[in-house]
């Protein structure tokens, strides 16, 4: 058989238009409100056609909302030539060229002029309403007759010439009337408060008139494109209108101003801090049109303290119009955002420092976090941050200008107790113990090259304490080798030397390598054969702890000429065992052992002497003892 035999037919794609009403109902538009919005923009884009032929021609929109919608404009209208090409045709749309194309010319045109492209909006009225009636009249083609079309739900449509008294006028009118369970979005409380959502910035004047004929006004110019009398008026009207899109108000407004994208609009600074795993829905309208009042994509993620409202004429919108198309402008302007609240972050350290510390006493836990991993902001706000330090709550440029080797804690119990003593020495040191800060204070170098960093051990710290003259050293040294005997036990040395404040007795200084290494030498002494020797491969030459002993302190110095042996050892047991309750960390079971024992010794001790001094006697005996 010949291929002539079995002839080819050409046929077109049937589109069952329940089903696609279905699909953008249930699939594109997030609810049923968005008829409102397509409306609305179709009429805003017929105006913006009819002013490209005539910039005098008149720009008014008017919804009604009784028991039908209707929506008109002063637009460009149709033909009924345009209502079969553009308003039946699903997925044609007059806003293109000729060629109908989605790229190239076409879509840039559309883009520059309109909100519509797709050629499917006017389908989101089917998710409210079975029929849909359009009144029109051409602008463009004068001697045309008015046109009324009627398209239903089912994809059929009818349409007929009306006599020229029926639409004396150019424009369009659409209506509807809502199926009985959509009802509740064509009710006029809802259609003004729609169109308030959505057409608050349209630049062309809309009005919603109630069923009573109340007219109200939707639309304004949005405070960023008005005149104020002064600075302080137009901030107080920008804050004024972030009241009345957010409810809150801003700590700071931030103007954003983008000529190459035609966008304008303001940031708003959060006065409450806010996760950063809240991201903020920014507002951004596109030619007037609210596009998302959600939309996250259009700054950095580290200016989660901030939300935006913006007016734009040069992003996309995707196709469900609720979002934004994510392309090379959208990433272009998301950085040209950032760089300007950047700008506004690091300028507002020369112009405000005050706000600045406002700014970050609320937000700087958040900023913290994300200066972590963020390069960015790591080095525009590591030197504004609030650190506790020797001097007080300072940022680390501060800080690091008295101090710039900089020694950092690890713990906060660790800053508690060296901090006054080292302060008084003269180091500089920072608590590494909050969340983040450890980390924060070593980066430091990064961005201010001059400055070292390092954590504080027990090594710098007696180095800096001011050693005490060799006579009193010696006078102490029997004393001192019965504490070095005591502690020892301990893993810990023994040092004298002098410090303030004078009222600390001891200090011990032990850091946590060293603790590790204790613990990890104290199990391979414990372990059998096999582990003691891998351990014992492990060991490290690890600072031991040191006590230091404050020769400025009354009970030190009297404590360093006791003769009775035993009455040496409690005290250096209790010297000790102040010192590690100091340090807040967790006794081991032979520190509170020795806890104990210093503390009843004492206790004997005290009693004893009393005694003996309420006899008439001295203390003599126990002095005379000596044996441990
Ligand atoms: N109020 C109106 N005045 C004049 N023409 C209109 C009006 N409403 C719709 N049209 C015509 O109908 C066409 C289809 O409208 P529809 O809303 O479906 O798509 P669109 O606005 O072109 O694109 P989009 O799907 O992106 O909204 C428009 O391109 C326009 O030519």
């Amino acid at each position: 058989m010949s291929p002539t035999d079995n002839p080819t037919s050409a046929h077109t794609f049937q589109v069952d238009l329940r089903g696609l009403v279905d699909l953008l109902s249930h699939h594109l538009y997030s609810s049923p409100r968005v008829y409102l919005r397509e409306l609305l923009q179709n009429a805003v884009d017929a105006i913006s056609a009819r002013r490209a032929l005539d910039p005098g021609a008149p720009a008014r929109i008017t919804v009604r909302a009784d028991d039908e919608l209707s929506v008109t404009d002063t637009g460009i209208g149709l033909t009924e030539q345009d209502v079969h090409t553009f308003l039946a045709t699903i997925g044609r749309s007059s806003k293109r060229d000729a060629d109908g194309r989605l790229d190239g010319a076409g879509l840039a045109r559309a883009r520059g002029d309109f909100i519509g492209q797709f050629g499917i909006g006017l389908l989101a009225c089917f998710v409210v309403a079975d029929e849909i009636t359009v009144v029109t009249r051409s602008a463009a083609t004068p001697d045309a007759p008015a046109i009324e079309w009627r398209g239903s739900s089912d994809g059929s449509y009818t349409i007929r010439t009306l006599p020229a008294s029926a639409k004396p006028e150019p424009g369009t009118t659409v209506t509807l009337v809502p199926r009985a369970d959509a009802a509740e979005w064509t009710r006029a409380g809802r259609v003004l408060a729609l169109a308030r959502d959505f057409g608050s910035l349209l630049r062309h004047d809309v009005t919603v008139v109630d069923g009573n004929g109340t007219e109200h006004r939707v639309n304004r110019t949005p405070p960023w494109a008005e005149r104020h009398a002064s600075p302080l008026a137009r901030r107080d009207a920008l804050a004024e209108y972030c009241r009345a899109a957010f409810d809150f108000t801003p700590l700071d407004t931030i103007e954003l101003d983008l000529p190459l994208v035609g966008l304008r609009g303001v940031a708003y600074v959060l006065p409450d801090a806010a996760p950063p795993s809240r991201r903020n829905g920014h507002r951004v309208h596109l030619k007037g049109m609210l596009l998302s009042d959600q939309a996250d994509e259009l700054l950095p993620d580290w200016a989660f303290f901030v939300r935006c409202v913006v007016d734009t004429d040069g992003l996309r919108p995707t196709a469900s119009r609720e979002g934004l198309y994510a392309d090379e402008t959208l990433a272009a302007v998301r950085d040209a955002l950032g760089a300007r609240i950047r700008d506004w972050l690091t300028g507002l350290s020369a112009s405000d420092p005050a706000l600045l510390h406002r700014f970050l006493s609320v937000h700087h836990l958040a900023v913290k976090e994300l200066a972590r991993y963020d390069d960015e902001l790591l080095r525009m706000m590591l030197p504004w941050l609030p650190f506790e330090t020797t001097d007080g709550n300072v940022t680390l440029d501060e800080f690091a200008r008295s101090h710039p080797a900089v020694l950092v804690t690890r713990t906060v119990e660790e800053f508690r107790q060296v901090a006054p003593i080292a302060g008084a020495a003269g180091l500089g040191v920072v608590n590494g113990g909050y969340t983040y800060d450890h980390d924060l204070v070593h980066r430091l170098p990064e961005i201010r090259p001059g400055v070292s960093v390092s954590d504080l051990d027990p090594g710098t710290v007696t180095a800096h304490l001011d050693t005490v003259d060799p006579a009193a050293e010696l006078a102490a040294n029997a004393f001192l080798a019965i504490a070095r005997e005591v502690v020892g036990r301990f893993d810990c040395d023994v040092a004298l030397r002098s410090f303030h404040p004078t009222n600390a007795p001891a200090l011990l200084l032990d850091n946590r390598e060293a603790r590790h290494e204790r613990t990890r030498a104290q199990l391979a002494d414990e372990a059998d054969r096999l582990w003691a020797d891998i351990l014992g491969s492990l060991r490290a030459e690890a600072p031991r702890a040191q006590l230091v002993l404050n020769h400025l302190n009354p009970l030190v110095r009297r404590a360093a000429t006791v003769t009775s042996r035993e009455l040496a050892v409690t005290a250096v047991e209790a010297l000790y065992g102040q010192a590690v309750l100091m340090t807040r960390r967790p006794l081991k079971a032979s520190e509170s052992a020795l806890l104990n024992r210093s503390f009843i010794s004492l206790l004997d001790h005290a009693m004893l002497g009393h005694e003996a001094g309420g006899a008439g006697g001295s203390n003599g005996s126990n002095e005379a003892g000596g044996a441990a």
